[in-house]
């Protein structure tokens, strides 16, 4: 197969992690006999200072022209005083909303030689695989009005029914392929706008009678994810409250730098970025983990080209270099016996190579 790829690596840890990604599904390319064409456009930070804008046209014609958008990460102090149009993270919101990717799907799952590696007891952790389908495209970061001055801020929590219902829609069908639960989670004892999130929940859940249907408000909520993370399975809520949550689950695996995400809409077009940000406090010393990057890979690999072998492989990768006891700096219990970014990067392209290999050795005993 031949596919386009846009990569916008933005900044920080994000040209390092998508270096990472891109070597990966290289050596994805050439084992499985793909074509991926990586053609590189500017996001964020770096657009603002190449073309004073933080999502430049070119960058849009790029994505437009590609069959997925694979991103780093946008941001950093060198920005955070910039007048709200100017910021980094304006662009990541103008590309989400420009193409329409309304659902973003955060995997949190145990990884089982990482299990030490959480802040959480072992048992806490080991069952945990869960998905917060997060809607991405509006409430509280797209309502208007929005503006402060220095007497009084504004920000507009709105959600029209479509919005709502086509992210239910979604995560019901997502929980109906995994484990059939899903929970809903809002603020409905307060939100007007939760207040129709669940009735729009409770409308749908007699489309999908074998799912089982929980509310939760989002309180409670984020502390059930720390006492019982195991019991989640689809975890559906709106914009805001499933940033903050994602953040918070990625505790339960060991490190935000294990966390992949994929931003989709109804057809196949897809933008895959690493749950975390740009890490200003780790970028340029080459210690970043990319694992979420690369795994994030892996979910364009599935959900935009239709390559379930192929993201099997690079996840199965990815698990058996953590087994062989190699981690980066944000999850090694020895900070000395560290690898780099790099060094981490090269461990899972050799395990693919392996993986090859052994599969056609076994090939020729058949
Ligand atoms: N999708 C995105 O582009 C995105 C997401 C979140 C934050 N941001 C932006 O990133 C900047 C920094 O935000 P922040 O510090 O609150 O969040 P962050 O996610 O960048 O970092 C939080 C903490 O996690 C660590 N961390 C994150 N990813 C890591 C990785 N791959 N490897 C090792 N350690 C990792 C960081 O070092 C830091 O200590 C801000 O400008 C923010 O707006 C961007
Ligand atoms: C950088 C920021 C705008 C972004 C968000 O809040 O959506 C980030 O935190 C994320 O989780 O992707
Ligand atoms: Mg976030």
């Amino acid at each position: 197969m031949e596919k386009r790829v846009a990569v916008l690596p933005g900044d920080g840890i994000g040209p390092e992690v998508m270096e990472a990604a891109v070597k990966v599904l290289e050596v994805v390319g050439r084992r499985f006999n793909h074509t991926f064409e990586f053609s590189y456009g500017s996001i964020g930070g770096d657009a603002i200072d190449r073309h004073r804008n933080p999502l430049p046209d070119e960058t849009i014609a790029l994505c437009e022209s590609s069959d997925a958008v694979l991103l780093g990460a946008v941001g950093g102090p060198k920005w955070d005083n910039n007048p709200s149009e100017l910021r980094p993270e304006k662009g990541l919101l103008a590309i989400r909303k420009h193409f329409d990717l309304f659902a973003n799907l955060r995997p949190v799952k145990a990884v089982p030689s990482l299990l030490q590696a959480s802040p959480l007891k072992e048992e806490v952790v080991r069952e945990v695989d869960m998905i917060i389908v997060r809607e991405l495209t509006g409430g509280l970061y797209f309502g208007e009005p929005s503006n402060h001055t220095n007497q009084s801020g504004v920000d507009t929590l709105i959600y029209t029914r479509e919005e709502i219902e086509r992210i239910v829609e979604k995560a019901f069908e997502l929980a109906r392929l995994r484990k059939g639960k899903l929970t809903s989670v809002d603020k409905a004892n307060v939100l007007e706008s939760s207040k129709l999130w669940r009735k729009i929940v409770d409308e749908k859940r007699k489309m999908f009678p074998d799912v089982e249907v929980e509310h939760q408000l989002v309180d409670s909520a984020a502390m059930k994810i720390i006492t019982n993370p195991a019991a989640f399975d689809v975890i559906v809520t709106e914009n805001m409250f499933g940033d903050i949550l994602s953040d918070e689950a990625s505790v339960i695996t060991g490190s935000l730098g294990l966390l992949p995400s994929a931003s989709v809409r109804s057809d196949r077009f897809g933008l895959y970025e690493p749950v975390h940000g740009s890490a200003p406090d780790v970028a340029g010393k080459g210690i970043a983990n990319p694992a979420a990057a690369i795994l994030s890979a892996a979910m364009m690999l599935r959900y935009s080209f239709g390559m379930e072998d192929e993201a099997a492989a690079v996840e199965k990768a990815v698990n058996t270099v953590f087994e062989d006891g190699c981690f980066t700096k944000d999850l090694a219990s020895n900070q000395e016996r560290a690898l780099t970014t790099t060094e981490w990067t090269d461990k899972v392209v050799d395990e693919l190579d392996l993986q090859f290999v052994s599969n056609s050795i076994m090939f020729s005993y058949v």
